[in-house]
């Protein structure tokens, strides 16, 4: 069942242009200027009952824009949306009660009273049933490890605690839809293990839908089976975590060891802007090129034409510097292709 659904769905904001200086905002007071910027492009998402997935790109990239639209806080300029069958910015409190949302720096807890509290007026909010109310508050302090700090105020809470008395705020009216924004950035590993378990098993057993950004990859290779990953506003990949290094690692490096030196393939090598050599001793060396530019055997058979080779071993970039890479807004899309032989 599609439990997200958004076609063509576009945000442009009007953002004023100051010139710097006293004398720019004076300009600026009697002449403004305005630029119009398009946050999302015309954008189709479609999210199954129970998928989670990542939703990542670089600063700017449009994710906090598609998602405040996808929560109901801000109107599209074009396009649809629905949400379980709701369209959240006409129908904002309906929409608010299938949702959670836990976005980062902004606690939905009320800072001066404990816990306990905050969860308990919660309960008034959303009108949970008392049974209901009960069950998740007893599996969610066990669960996330709630009981030594349950009864402080949220002012008192570390980062790692208040990161999980949210999660379980979020969830206490068993809301069919998470939105989760870098859910453990800042955490220790413990409490970044805590977060990534519970997530997992609430959607595992609730079959909870959960849309999280994070920069982390233990999140996404813990969490999400799905990446769609936006730049400019506009989706620009759709698929696993598995398939996101074949389509954008770039960098491949194959190891050499040879039965004889070879001075003059070296001495080229040395030279050619686009491939990199690195000598590990007489007999050992590697070259890292660019898989979109080279294939793997045109490099191998370069090296076979001046001298035997005993053995050689590839490996490509890892999906760290992938992610890296994505959220440094590096990705090349002319070049990207699915996954190439050897
Ligand atoms: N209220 C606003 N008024 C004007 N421009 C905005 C507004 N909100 C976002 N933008 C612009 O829209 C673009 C997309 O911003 P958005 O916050 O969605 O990006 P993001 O991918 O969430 O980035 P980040 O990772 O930095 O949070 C940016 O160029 C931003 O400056």
């Amino acid at each position: 069942m599609r439990i997200i659904e958004a076609r063509q769905l576009t945000k442009s904001f009007r953002q004023a242009v100051k010139e710097p200086g006293l004398k720019g905002a004076a300009k600026h007071l009697f002449a403004p200027r305005y630029i119009e910027k398009i946050a999302v492009q015309p954008l189709d998402l479609t999210v199954e009952a129970g998928e989670t997935v990542a939703y990542l790109g670089p600063n700017g990239a449009g994710k906090s824009t598609t998602i405040k639209m996808l929560t109901g806080i801000l109107t599209p300029s074009s396009g649809t949306i629905s949400v379980n069958g709701i369209n959240p910015y006409k129908k904002r409190m309906e929409n608010a009660a299938q949702i959670g949302a836990v976005f980062g720096q902004r606690t939905q807890l009320w800072w001066d009273i404990p816990i306990l509290e905050s969860f308990s007026l919660l309960k008034d909010i959303y009108q949970i049933p008392e049974a209901v109310y009960k069950t998740n508050m007893n599996q969610f302090i066990e669960l996330l490890g709630m009981s030594e700090f349950i009864h402080l105020s949220a002012r008192k809470l570390s980062l790692g605690q208040r990161m999980r008395a949210d999660l379980a705020a979020s969830l206490l009216h068993n809301p069919p839809i998470l939105y989760l924004d870098e859910p453990t950035i800042g955490l220790d590993v413990s409490v970044k293990q805590k977060i990534r378990e519970f997530i997992k098993k609430i959607n595992q057993e609730q079959q909870t839908t959960v849309m999280l950004t994070t920069h982390d990859l233990g999140d996404i290779e813990d969490l999400c089976k799905r990446l769609i990953i936006i730049d400019h506003g506009a989706i620009i990949y759709d698929g696993s975590l598995k398939d996101v290094k074949s389509n954008f690692a770039r960098e491949r490096v194959v190891f050499f060891q040879v039965a004889s030196p070879l001075p003059a393939l070296l001495n080229q090598l040395a030279q050619a802007p686009d491939i990199k050599l690195d000598i590990q001793g007489e007999l050992e060396f590697s070259l890292s090129f660019d898989r979109f530019e080279y294939t793997a055997s045109e490099i191998v058979g370069r090296v076979m034409k001046h001298g035997e080779v005993v053995d050689f071993r590839m490996e490509d970039a890892n999906i760290e510097q992938v992610i890296k890479t994505v959220y440094d807004g590096n990705l090349d899309l002319k070049h990207s292709r699915p996954q190439e032989g050897a």
